[in-house]
């Protein structure tokens, strides 16, 4: 599946109320092309995960608008919305595996509510976990990988709904430079290879530095938007 563009209109989305009101995201507008990598920069507490969260309809907004693909996940009825989850890759700080479930369950896990999908998953997620460097790892339990390999099976499993969109929050926040490095130039490559759009949110400026955009965001609003170029506009760009 091929990358499906983002497009975020005047989202606002508060937690709590009265006096203990937190507006995570205030009143944010964006575009983001599909099949284009950006990074989600700015201090903590600034937005990113709120941000990213409702992108990937984990969280509700507020008010305003977010359009993916043709989905408009703001106004979508409940059935909609399950099926939009099934193509929205997340990949998260903590990786988030199953500990009792081998490598190969844990990528095939999110197709477990649709029984016809999941049975016919085991050779998909086979190739997946092949494909993030994993071949001869399936039946590993998340304990026996290093933490490194745990966000190879957590990206594989990112995958096996074939997201045209990968949201990852943090994704090298818990993993050594060396081991960091690789993540991001195994998400780069699925990017350059399936045209997936790509959304992270990050501290890690060398990480940020590989993107081709840099949105910040500070107090739940966009401070700077830097290199926002459509990934079509850079491909003509590559190609003067
Ligand atoms: N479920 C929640 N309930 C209450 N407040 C929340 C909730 N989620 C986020 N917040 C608050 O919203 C603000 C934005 O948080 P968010 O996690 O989106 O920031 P962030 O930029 O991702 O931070 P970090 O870099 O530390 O992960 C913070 O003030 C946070 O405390």
């Amino acid at each position: 599946m091929s990358g499906v563009p983002v497009r975020v209109e005047s989202v606002s989305k508060t937690f709590g109320s009265g006096s203990a009101a937190i507006t995570a995201v205030d009143d944010v507008s964006i575009e983001l092309g599909g099949g284009t990598v950006t990074a989600l920069t700015g201090p903590s507490g600034s937005g990113k995960s709120t941000l990213l969260h409702v992108i990937g309809a984990i969280e509700s907004a507020d008010s305003g608008a977010i359009v993916v693909g043709d989905t408009t996940i703001t106004s979508a009825g409940r059935r909609e919305l399950a099926a939009y989850r099934r193509h929205v890759g997340f990949v998260f700080q903590r990786f988030h595996l199953l500990p009792a479930l081998t490598a190969r369950d844990n990528v095939i896990a999110p197709l477990i509510p649709d029984r016809r999908r999941a049975r016919g998953a085991a050779d998909r997620a086979m190739e997946l976990l092949a494909s993030v460097g994993l071949a001869g790892r399936e039946n590993a339990l998340p304990s026996q990988l290093s933490g490194g390999q745990q966000q190879r099976v957590a990206i594989a499993r990112a995958l096996i709904g074939e997201p045209g969109i990968l949201i990852a929050d943090e994704p090298t926040g818990n993993l050594d430079s060396a081991n960091g490095t690789a993540i991001v130039d195994l998400l780069l490559a699925l990017n350059a290879e399936h045209g997936t759009t790509l959304v992270i949110a990050t501290h890690d400026a060398a990480l940020a530095s590989r993107c081709g955009r840099t949105v910040t965001l500070a107090d739940g609003r966009i401070l700077s938007d830097t290199g926002s170029a459509t990934g079509t506009e850079m491909a003509v760009a590559d190609a003067l």
